[in-house]
């Protein structure tokens, strides 16, 4: 159950599996976050949505511990993460599936999910559970990284990311430049995914069919929150719409 959703009868709202407070940030001396705020619950799937260039990566890159937060707090299952190192943020149970894929051209599919393979959280995701997932990956397991077509490539990507067992798996534009039935794929895979609990945040250009599989929304304009709420929500909203126009 989501913290808003919590009434008196139920006790305390659950705490949020992220918990980003106001946070500052960017890249060196270019100031990106003035200051945001946001929460994923538990098994939630949760959309960062916002025109190009509103800080929707960035705030991806300082969660990874990518770029520095200039201030402002990320808790992450209970913890500060702030100023952790990427290495020790994917320790802790974040994984991100990267804008431009960024998949390795002279590792085969097979040596990328052994190299990244976590064995924790249950172990649930191991090579086989992958291949289960995608089966084009099992046929192409001895191709090197740049052998691949870019929808193998954003499927091998997504792969790395869950076989490190991630508690939040993060998808930064996964379906960019992706052919209609093979962004099919992938939200067939985040559908599966979300309805086996597994908690996501999702950025994404396809508004529309983010509405049907997140349960929050969170818009960012400029490095700041400027509307948040679920997808009826977002869907009665007209202000909200002004945000993600072109
Ligand atoms: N390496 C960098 N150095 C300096 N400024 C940067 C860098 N990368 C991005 N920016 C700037 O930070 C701002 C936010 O960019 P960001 O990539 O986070 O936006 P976004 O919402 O993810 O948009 P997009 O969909 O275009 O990726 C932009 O003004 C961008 O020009």
């Amino acid at each position: 159950m989501r913290p808003e959703s919590a009434s008196p009868e139920s006790g305390p709202p659950e705490p949020a599996l992220l918990e980003v407070t106001d946070l500052h940030g960017g890249y060196g001396s270019a100031r990106v976050l003035h200051g945001l705020s946001f929460r994923v619950g538990k098994g939630e799937t949760h959309a960062l949505l916002g025109r190009n260039g509103m800080g929707k990566t960035t705030t991806v890159r300082t969660l990874m511990g990518l770029n520095a937060a200039r201030s402002g707090r990320i808790l992450f299952d209970g913890q500060d993460i702030t100023k952790l190192s990427p290495e020790a943020v994917v320790a802790r149970g974040l994984a991100v599936v990267p804008e431009g894929r960024q998949v390795f051209p002279n590792l085969s599919v097979e040596e990328h999910l052994i190299a990244f393979h976590l064995k924790r959280h249950g172990n649930h995701w191991t090579p086989g559970r992958v291949y289960e997932l995608f089966p084009r990956l099992h046929e192409r397991r001895h191709h090197g990284g740049q052998q691949l077509s870019g929808g193998e490539q954003q499927m091998l990507a997504i792969g790395r990311a869950l076989i490190t067992n991630p508690k939040l798996l993060i998808l930064d534009e996964a379906t960019e430049g992706l052919a209609p039935l093979m962004r099919e794929e992938v939200w067939r895979c985040l559908t599966l995914l979300r309805e086996s609990g597994q908690s996501i945040l999702v950025i994404d250009k396809y508004v529309r069919r983010l509405m049907t599989l997140a349960d929050q929304h969170t818009i960012l304009e400029r490095g700041q929150v400027v509307w948040q709420g679920n997808s009826a929500q977002l869907e009665a909203d007209k202000t909200a719409w002004e945000y993600l126009s072109v």
